[in-house]
């Protein structure tokens, strides 16, 4: 079954008295229940606003977007938030978790906004803690745990009312390779273990071998698309290869991990 469904999608950005830009450019494309796919591209190819369309922080200026047959621009204010809350899940590069709370507060968030009982949220916490390794540290507060802890706490946040669809931007931006590698351990097993339909966004090709589907695209436009055997290592390569076929600016790209 697809979860999304993007049908000629298109962003143009227009300021007062300005050129108008033309972000996002005929953008098709699906994902399906369970799939883990990574969006790349070059700086300013419009990842991010295609993220921004997909988590409805904004709109598009043409064509279609639907999840799990809803079309999000034809809800009112009050159904669009319910939507965002049901539907989405959302992992950022700076984590976003509240210091004021634990990780287990902050992971519990979306619970206690649809009106769980304690009961419940328990019930729905342990396994997504005891699965992304956090059990043990549910108490502590995020000033007091690592980067990789941090993240793996927001993804925990992001899943724990079983979105549709999980949004990620540039998880691993901010962590060093072993604390990107264990994050990115940790999505792969809650995408094949729980099922978690994954779309990410990133620069990263290490981060991106773990996706099972990697779409390109290019000046707002779809350029290409790569899908991964069973060789984590052999898709890091042809991430490579697709990249330099891609051109643009890759000059932060850590070229050297496998
Ligand atoms: N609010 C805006 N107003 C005008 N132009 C914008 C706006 N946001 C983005 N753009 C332009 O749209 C294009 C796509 O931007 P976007 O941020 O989606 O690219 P990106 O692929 O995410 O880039 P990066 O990898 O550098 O984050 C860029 O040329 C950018 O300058």
């Amino acid at each position: 079954m697809d979860v999304l469904e993007v049908k000629a999608l298109g962003k143009i950005y227009s300021t007062k008295g300005e050129v108008s830009y033309k972000a996002l450019d005929g953008i098709d494309m699906t994902v399906q229940t369970g799939e883990f796919v990574g969006v790349m591209g070059p700086s300013g190819s419009g990842k991010t606003t295609l993220l921004n369309l997909l988590a409805t922080i904004d709109k598009p200026t043409s064509g279609s977007i639907s999840v799990r047959g809803i079309d999000p621009s034809g809800l009112s204010d009050r159904k669009l938030a319910l939507f965002r809350r049901r539907e989405l899940g959302f992992v950022f590069q700076d984590f976003n978790l509240l210091d004021t709370l634990s990780l287990k507060e902050n992971i519990a968030l979306p619970l206690v906004l649809e009106g769980k009982s304690p009961a419940q949220i328990e019930r729905a916490l342990q396994p997504v803690a005891s699965l992304l390794g956090i059990a043990a540290i549910l108490e502590k507060r995020p000033y007091e745990v690592s980067g990789g802890q941090k993240q793996r706490a927001a993804i925990a946040r992001a899943i724990i009312h079983e979105p549709s669809l999980l949004l990620a931007d540039e998880l691993t931006g901010n962590l060093d390779s072993k604390a990107a590698k264990d994050v990115m351990e940790s999505l792969k097993d809650l995408n094949e273990r729980l099922g978690a339909t994954v779309l990410m966004v990133t620069h990263d090709p290490f981060s991106a071998s773990y996706c099972k589907r990697i779409m390109f695209i290019k000046d707002g436009r779809f350029f290409s698309e790569i899908r991964r055997g069973d060789n984590r290592q052999a898709f890091f390569q042809q991430i490579l290869d697709s990249l330099s076929v891609l051109g643009g600016n890759f000059d932060d790209v850590p070229f050297a991990r496998a």
